[in-house]
């Protein structure tokens, strides 16, 4: 072969392999909903060469149940470095919204999503002129849902810093910066007035809490006596057997990966809301049919998970990806699992859905706020 075809040879393998490379990492990496792409993560708060010692720190808290007190009062520390760890990646591999939904046929990942989420406006009557409370907000893809779809104001609280800030940002990008504020702070102690609230609603983040009642308590006391309060709470079904092996890896799996101080069972979440003072209006799992499994999602992803596996860890050897990435990447993957088995065999529900009201004072509860 002449020198020349063989020049031209190496230059054109040479261009492909780089537009591969340019594909594989910006356009396969980018985020399947908007904005985070693999190059864009960063941990959160946390220092480049901390990483994988807060990842180490994280894993060796919620490594095996622990349930002392003196554990309990570092679980919110612990969570915050949780979500200091994987915010970038949910957001790069789920979106804005970090909560599950159930599958609608015909209906893509994103509006079963969106619906799940303004399922909330009916539920807790939110209306134009009402303020409302989210309770650990992430990101804030519900709030944006909720403002949207009711016109009322929301605020959301989370206990992450890195958080509020991309809140706040996707907040401006959507032109809803007036309508929905985000708060830094703890949901067992929050910075809000007694009676300040038209309504509240917490998707899939109350599981956080150490005592259920404790976070029930706090936001009875910031409602209005009237005011509706709804939750999607993580939690162990009928079905879950504690002397089944099978079950309590599976559930064990879930709480050590997704943070949790310890699953509460389903039939418990009514006696709690009933315990701090809220009248219970309904109680329904989402998650049953007619609703589609909505661990179908996690299962898709099989593929993607693979791919992402290999971006991250190209990523980390460039030094774009700060060291430690692979290793949350990695438990991410193993919780998926221990998710899909919780859904598989119907022993474990993240969407037991909880409607409250604060009673009226003087015990008048026939309306609402
Ligand atoms: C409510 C909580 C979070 C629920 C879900 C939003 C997340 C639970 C598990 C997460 C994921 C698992 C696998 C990841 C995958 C390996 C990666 O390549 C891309 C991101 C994942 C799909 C990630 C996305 C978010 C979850 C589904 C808890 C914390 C209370
Ligand atoms: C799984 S995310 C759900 C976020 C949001 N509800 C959504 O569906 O997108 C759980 C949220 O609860 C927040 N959280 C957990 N414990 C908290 C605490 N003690 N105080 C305030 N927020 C907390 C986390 O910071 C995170 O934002």
């Amino acid at each position: 072969m002449e020198t020349t075809t063989l020049q031209w040879s190496a230059a054109a393998t040479a261009t492909a392999a780089a537009a591969a490379f340019y594909w594989f990492v910006w356009v396969m990496g980018s985020a399947e909903v908007k904005g985070k792409r693999a190059v864009d993560l960063k941990m959160g708060s946390i220092t480049r060469d901390k990483v994988q010692d807060e990842y180490k720190q994280y894993w060796s808290f919620f490594r095996r149940p622990n349930e002392t007190a003196e554990s309990s009062e570092k679980v919110p520390d612990f969570v915050d470095t949780f979500y200091n760890l994987v915010t970038d990646i949910y957001e790069w591999g789920w979106g804005q919204s970090f909560h599950f939904s159930p599958s609608l046929a015909g209906r893509s990942h994103r509006e079963a999503t969106r619906i799940h989420e303004e399922r909330v406006v009916d539920l807790v009557q939110a209306r134009p002129g009402h303020r409302i409370l989210d309770v650990g907000c992430g990101v804030g893809g519900p709030m944006r849902a909720i403002a949207s779809r009711s016109g009322s104001d929301i605020v959301g609280i989370t206990i992450n810093e890195y958080q509020v800030g991309r809140a706040r940002a996707h907040n401006r990008k959507a032109g809803l910066d007036a309508a929905c504020e985000v708060v830094c702070g703890n949901f067992l102690q929050m910075p809000f007035e007694d009676s300040s609230f038209d309504g509240a609603y917490s998707i899939e983040a109350t599981c956080h809490a150490p005592r259920l009642e404790d976070v029930y308590a706090e936001i009875y006391r910031v409602l209005k006596p009237g005011a509706m309060y709804v939750s999607y709470e993580w939690v162990t079904t009928g079905l879950y057997r504690t002397g089944d092996p099978a079950h309590v890896e599976a559930i064990q799996g879930i709480e050590r990966g997704d943070a949790l101080p310890g699953l509460r069972r389903q039939d418990q979440i009514a006696g709690i809301a009933r315990k701090v003072g809220f009248e219970v209006i309904k109680e329904e799992d989402l998650a049953l049919p007619p609703a589609g499994p909505w661990w179908s999602r996690l299962k898709m992803g099989r593929l993607s998970y693979y791919r992402n596996h290999i971006l991250v860890s190209i990523l980390t050897i460039l030094r774009i990806a700060p060291k430690g990435v692979v290793e949350v990447h990695e438990m991410l993957y193993e919780t998926a699992k221990h998710l899909t088995r919780g859904g598989e065999t119907g022993i474990f529900t993240p969407m037991h859905m909880i409607l409250c009201r604060k009673p009226l004072a003087g015990g008048d509860d026939s309306t609402t706020a």
